[in-house]
């Protein structure tokens, strides 16, 4: 048998502090110091292999070569995504739960989403006018959750929407944090899951009847591969993955709008009627914005890949946000340019700030089109819909903070509607 390549080696043993130092970025400066899109690294006490760029993400959405068991830290799973959820499987079991992900995804449903979401800014506007200031951040959140509740069947009364709010904030803010933090975010999964479980119980019993194709009624009934029902957490889990990514585009938007203040320079095309121009600004936004910076799977089987040696349960992270500021597949990747895709395409393992490979085989995000069509209608709402001042604030957001939201949260004044 041939003998492998060295693989580049971090020299000093333990990065994890390194890792938590630098953020999104870490990955990027080891890449750049050792000149090797792979390298092995010690993080949390394990050895990992490092990837990085357009072929190394082909490799890692592999199926027959990487896994998802045993890659995801317990913790993650008791906060951001939950325990049991199509986040954790593989093969078959995974194939047929996406499935009933990407079920809802139709261009039916998405359309019926955007209808929704038209009507909850309209709404939001109104209010906007009678108030001094408004935080983007923080109304987008309220709007989203008001939104995906609606979509998903998730029947919410007005007197819930500031605490649940509040809780399925804590899942995608507080999943690197330690402590008092963590111990919170843990609590508000529970109480969320204890919530749309009983929404589950209710919806078996028939005392509450979704609609047809809304993540409730799939959830409730669906049955995995041995053709059982899941269980009443598991279906919570599920839904809740419906339901707090929606909310978590808040942070786009607070970064779309960000990018709109920063860069006047493209406000024309944004009005233009060409939707092709919304578009590539929102996968800009996606490209260059810091939001989910790697993710992790376990080498299946022993393989060689390049002449570097994989060893079954080798843990192996692929660089989200490196690659989508990898300057061999982006010129200029630093700089805010929606103009580039014209030359610059894109292609399933360049663009991956929601993962990459394909939706059903692999885990790529299911969420990604419903993400972009919400981008591009909240976007024509900022850019083509009102007008606005925006004071003096910290427009600068962390590179370390994982997720990163811009420190202002984006405070508009004096917004009234665009005639
Ligand atoms: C807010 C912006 C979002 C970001 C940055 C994001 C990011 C991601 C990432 C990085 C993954 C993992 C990809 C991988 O493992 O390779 C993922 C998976 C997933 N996302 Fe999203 N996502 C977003 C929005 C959404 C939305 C709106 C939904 C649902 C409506 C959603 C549902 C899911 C689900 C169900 C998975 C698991 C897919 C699987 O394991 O097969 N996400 N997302």
């Amino acid at each position: 048998m041939q003998e492998s390549r060295p693989m580049p080696k971090l020299e000093r043993k333990n990065q994890t502090a390194s890792m938590i130092r630098e953020g999104y970025q870490f990955l990027g400066n080891r890449r750049r110091g050792l000149q090797s899109n792979i390298f092995e690294a010690h993080i949390l006490g394990e050895k990992v292999i490092c990837l990085s760029g357009e072929q190394a993400a082909a490799l890692f959405y592999d199926t027959e070569k990487f896994i998802r068991k045993g890659a995801m830290p317990k913790r993650f799973q008791e906060t951001l995504t939950g325990e049991g959820g199509v986040q954790s499987l593989d093969g078959v079991a995974h194939r047929h739960r996406k499935e009933a992900f990407m079920s809802l995804m139709s261009a039916e449903k998405i359309n019926q989403l955007k209808e929704m979401l038209k009507d909850q800014w309209e709404r939001k506007l109104n209010d906007f006018e009678k108030q001094q200031e408004v935080n983007v951040y923080s109304e987008a959140q309220e709007l989203l959750l008001r939104l995906a509740c609606q979509w998903a069947g998730v029947p919410l009364k007005e007197k819930e929407v500031q605490e649940k709010k509040e809780a399925i904030i804590q899942l995608f803010e507080s999943p690197v944090t330690l402590g008092y933090k963590q111990w919170k975010a843990k609590k508000a999964r529970q109480e969320l899951e204890t919530w749309i479980g009983g929404l589950i119980k209710s919806v078996r019993k028939g005392d509450l009847i979704p609609f047809e194709g809304t993540a409730m009624k799939v959830f409730a009934f669906h049955r995995d591969e041995q053709d059982e029902l899941l269980n009443e957490k598991i279906a919570a889990v599920e839904v809740l993955n419906i339901i707090r990514p929606i909310v978590a585009i808040s942070i786009y938007i607070a970064f779309e709008v960000h990018a709109m203040i920063q860069h006047p320079e493209h406000q024309k095309r944004l009005a233009s009627e060409d939707e092709k121009d919304l578009q590539d600004f929102v996968q800009e936004v996606r490209r260059l914005y810091p939001f989910f910076p790697f993710n992790a799977a376990r080498v299946k089987e022993d393989f060689k890949w390049e002449g570097y040696a994989f060893k079954k349960g080798t843990l192996t992270m692929l660089d989200f946000y490196g690659t989508n500021h990898d300057p061999t597949i982006w010129n200029n990747p630093e700089v805010f340019d929606p103009t580039r895709f014209k030359d610059e395409p894109i292609t399933p393992y360049n663009l991956i700030p929601q993962g990459g490979g394909e939706f059903i085989l692999n885990h790529r995000c299911a969420g990604e089109w419903v993400t972009i069509e919400v981008m591009k209608v909240s976007l024509d709402y900022f850019a083509n819909r009102m007008t606005f001042d925006v004071p003096k604030q910290d427009l600068s957001y962390s590179l370390v903070n994982i997720p990163s939201i811009p420190k202002s949260k984006i405070i508009l004044k004096n917004v009234r509607r665009k005639d």
